[in-house]
Protein backbone atom coordinates (compact mmCIF):
# COMPACT_ATOMS: atom_id res chain seq x y z
CA UNK A 1 0.00 0.00 0.00
CA UNK A 2 1.42 3.56 -1.09
CA UNK A 3 2.26 5.72 1.91
CA UNK A 4 0.06 9.19 1.75
CA UNK A 5 2.30 12.16 1.46
CA UNK A 6 2.41 14.72 4.14
CA UNK A 7 4.94 17.28 5.69
CA UNK A 8 5.29 19.50 7.89
CA UNK A 9 7.19 23.00 9.23
CA UNK A 10 8.68 23.52 12.41
CA UNK A 11 8.86 27.38 12.85
CA UNK A 12 12.01 27.85 15.04
CA UNK A 13 12.77 31.12 16.93
CA UNK A 14 15.26 32.37 19.71
CA UNK A 15 13.52 34.21 22.76
CA UNK A 16 16.63 35.52 25.34
CA UNK A 17 19.27 33.15 23.98
CA UNK A 18 17.13 30.24 23.85
CA UNK A 19 15.60 28.22 20.75
CA UNK A 20 11.76 27.52 20.66
CA UNK A 21 9.48 25.60 18.53
CA UNK A 22 6.18 26.09 17.34
CA UNK A 23 3.67 22.85 17.77
CA UNK A 24 0.64 22.21 18.29
CA UNK A 25 -2.55 20.38 20.13
CA UNK A 26 -4.24 18.67 17.53
CA UNK A 27 -8.35 18.89 17.60
CA UNK A 28 -9.45 16.91 14.64
CA UNK A 29 -8.29 13.84 12.66
CA UNK A 30 -5.53 11.85 12.69
CA UNK A 31 -3.42 12.44 15.88
CA UNK A 32 -6.43 14.22 17.48
CA UNK A 33 -5.28 15.08 20.89
CA UNK A 34 -1.73 14.92 20.20
CA UNK A 35 1.10 17.68 20.31
CA UNK A 36 2.36 17.52 16.41
CA UNK A 37 3.97 19.51 13.94
CA UNK A 38 2.08 22.24 12.01
CA UNK A 39 1.09 20.35 8.32
CA UNK A 40 -0.59 17.75 6.35
CA UNK A 41 -1.52 16.19 3.27
CA UNK A 42 -0.06 17.10 -0.30
CA UNK A 43 -2.81 18.12 -2.72
CA UNK A 44 -3.16 16.72 -5.91
CA UNK A 45 -0.59 18.64 -8.49
CA UNK A 46 1.18 19.96 -5.13
CA UNK A 47 4.48 20.24 -4.18
CA UNK A 48 5.87 19.62 -0.94
CA UNK A 49 6.56 22.63 -0.12
CA UNK A 50 3.62 24.14 -1.48
CA UNK A 51 1.58 22.20 0.66
CA UNK A 52 3.14 22.70 3.62
CA UNK A 53 3.19 26.90 3.14
CA UNK A 54 -0.43 26.15 2.50
CA UNK A 55 -1.07 23.84 5.77
CA UNK A 56 0.82 26.21 8.08
CA UNK A 57 -1.39 29.24 6.68
CA UNK A 58 -4.52 27.43 7.36
CA UNK A 59 -3.42 25.59 10.88
CA UNK A 60 -1.46 28.67 12.13
CA UNK A 61 -2.74 31.51 10.48
CA UNK A 62 1.20 32.26 9.87
CA UNK A 63 3.21 33.36 5.67
CA UNK A 64 5.99 31.25 5.05
CA UNK A 65 7.57 31.92 1.73
CA UNK A 66 9.13 28.82 -0.04
CA UNK A 67 12.22 30.03 -0.37
CA UNK A 68 12.55 30.44 3.25
CA UNK A 69 11.40 26.19 3.73
CA UNK A 70 14.70 24.79 5.06
CA UNK A 71 14.85 21.27 3.66
CA UNK A 72 15.13 18.62 6.75
CA UNK A 73 14.80 15.23 5.51
CA UNK A 74 12.20 12.92 5.02
CA UNK A 75 9.64 10.64 7.92
CA UNK A 76 8.26 7.46 6.80
CA UNK A 77 5.92 6.39 9.40
CA UNK A 78 5.32 2.85 9.06
CA UNK A 79 2.39 1.01 11.02
CA UNK A 80 2.64 -2.37 10.38
CA UNK A 81 -1.03 -3.51 11.64
CA UNK A 82 -2.60 -0.53 9.98
CA UNK A 83 -0.86 0.10 6.54
CA UNK A 84 -3.95 2.38 5.73
CA UNK A 85 -2.31 4.30 8.08
CA UNK A 86 1.04 4.62 6.67
CA UNK A 87 2.76 8.22 5.85
CA UNK A 88 5.50 9.41 4.25
CA UNK A 89 6.34 12.53 5.20
CA UNK A 90 8.82 15.85 3.80
CA UNK A 91 10.12 17.72 6.92
CA UNK A 92 11.15 21.66 6.77
CA UNK A 93 12.13 24.11 9.20
CA UNK A 94 11.88 27.79 9.03
CA UNK A 95 13.19 31.08 11.02
CA UNK A 96 11.92 33.36 8.86
CA UNK A 97 7.91 34.00 8.60
CA UNK A 98 4.97 37.10 8.53
CA UNK A 99 2.44 37.19 11.33
CA UNK A 100 1.60 35.56 14.48
CA UNK A 101 0.70 32.20 15.40
CA UNK A 102 -3.25 31.65 15.99
CA UNK A 103 -5.53 28.55 16.94
CA UNK A 104 -7.96 27.47 14.40
CA UNK A 105 -10.48 24.26 14.13
CA UNK A 106 -7.53 21.50 13.26
CA UNK A 107 -5.07 23.27 15.69
CA UNK A 108 -3.90 25.49 19.16
CA UNK A 109 -0.07 26.41 18.30
CA UNK A 110 1.77 26.92 21.34
CA UNK A 111 6.02 27.33 21.46
CA UNK A 112 7.97 25.04 23.69
CA UNK A 113 11.63 25.25 24.12
CA UNK A 114 14.21 23.41 21.47
CA UNK A 115 15.43 21.52 24.40
CA UNK A 116 12.17 20.67 26.57
CA UNK A 117 10.27 18.97 24.06
CA UNK A 118 6.53 17.76 25.96
CA UNK A 119 7.06 13.78 24.68
CA UNK A 120 4.64 12.72 27.47
CA UNK A 121 1.70 14.54 25.01
CA UNK A 122 3.29 13.70 21.29
CA UNK A 123 4.01 10.77 19.17
CA UNK A 124 5.95 8.19 20.57
CA UNK A 125 8.27 8.71 17.78
CA UNK A 126 8.92 11.95 18.18
CA UNK A 127 11.80 12.58 20.37
CA UNK A 128 13.78 9.73 17.80
CA UNK A 129 14.07 12.27 14.78
CA UNK A 130 12.83 16.15 16.04
CA UNK A 131 15.59 16.88 18.07
CA UNK A 132 18.04 15.98 15.73
CA UNK A 133 16.61 17.46 12.95
CA UNK A 134 15.98 21.07 14.76
CA UNK A 135 19.39 20.86 15.32
CA UNK A 136 20.41 20.82 11.39
CA UNK A 137 20.92 17.03 11.00
CA UNK A 138 19.79 16.31 7.69
CA UNK A 139 18.59 12.88 7.25
CA UNK A 140 15.60 10.42 6.20
CA UNK A 141 14.16 8.80 8.68
CA UNK A 142 11.76 5.36 9.17
CA UNK A 143 9.90 5.11 12.10
CA UNK A 144 8.31 1.55 12.51
CA UNK A 145 5.33 1.48 14.91
CA UNK A 146 4.49 -1.49 17.38
CA UNK A 147 1.20 -2.98 16.91
CA UNK A 148 -0.64 -1.20 19.01
CA UNK A 149 -0.24 1.66 16.51
CA UNK A 150 1.73 4.13 19.71
CA UNK A 151 4.87 2.55 20.70
CA UNK A 152 7.95 2.64 18.62
CA UNK A 153 9.01 -0.74 17.31
CA UNK A 154 12.02 0.61 15.17
CA UNK A 155 13.59 3.38 13.91
CA UNK A 156 16.29 3.58 11.15
CA UNK A 157 17.78 6.37 8.95
CA UNK A 158 19.91 7.63 6.29
CA UNK A 159 22.05 10.83 6.35
CA UNK A 160 21.93 12.75 3.59
CA UNK A 161 25.61 13.59 4.19
CA UNK A 162 26.84 10.04 3.97
CA UNK A 163 27.51 9.38 0.44
CA UNK A 164 26.14 5.62 0.33
CA UNK A 165 22.58 7.60 1.23
CA UNK A 166 22.78 9.86 -1.87
CA UNK A 167 21.73 6.77 -3.79
CA UNK A 168 18.36 5.42 -3.79
CA UNK A 169 17.20 1.84 -4.34
CA UNK A 170 19.37 -0.91 -3.08
CA UNK A 171 22.14 0.39 -2.70
CA UNK A 172 21.18 2.57 0.30
CA UNK A 173 22.47 2.44 3.53
CA UNK A 174 20.18 2.46 6.79
CA UNK A 175 21.78 2.20 10.07
CA UNK A 176 18.90 1.62 13.41
CA UNK A 177 18.30 3.94 15.51
CA UNK A 178 19.47 7.48 15.82
N1 LIG B 1 3.92 8.48 14.04
C1 LIG B 1 3.81 9.79 13.81
N2 LIG B 1 4.55 10.70 14.52
C2 LIG B 1 4.47 12.05 14.30
O1 LIG B 1 5.17 12.81 14.98
N3 LIG B 1 3.63 12.58 13.37
C3 LIG B 1 2.90 11.71 12.67
C4 LIG B 1 2.95 10.31 12.83
N4 LIG B 1 2.08 9.73 11.95
C5 LIG B 1 1.54 10.76 11.27
N5 LIG B 1 2.04 11.95 11.69
C6 LIG B 1 1.68 13.26 11.19
C7 LIG B 1 2.07 13.49 9.78
C8 LIG B 1 0.93 14.34 9.24
O2 LIG B 1 1.38 15.67 9.14
C9 LIG B 1 -0.17 14.27 10.26
C10 LIG B 1 -1.50 13.76 9.71
O3 LIG B 1 -1.90 14.58 8.67
P1 LIG B 1 -3.13 15.59 8.82
O4 LIG B 1 -2.89 16.46 10.01
O5 LIG B 1 -3.34 16.25 7.51
O6 LIG B 1 -4.27 14.55 9.11
P2 LIG B 1 -5.82 14.76 9.13
O7 LIG B 1 -6.42 13.45 9.48
O8 LIG B 1 -6.15 15.91 10.03
O9 LIG B 1 -6.10 15.05 7.61
P3 LIG B 1 -6.55 16.29 6.75
O10 LIG B 1 -7.81 15.82 6.13
O11 LIG B 1 -5.41 16.47 5.74
O12 LIG B 1 -6.69 17.48 7.67
O13 LIG B 1 0.25 13.36 11.25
Amino acid sequence: MTAAAVTLCFLLREVDGSREVLLGRKRTGFGRGKVVGIGGHLEAGETAAEAVCREVDEEVHVIVAPEDLIPAGTVDFVFPSRPEWNMFTTVFLTESWVGEPSESDEIVPQWYPAEDLPVAHMWADAEHWLPAMMNGRRMDVRVVLADDNESVAGVFHSDWADEAASASGPGRKWEPGL
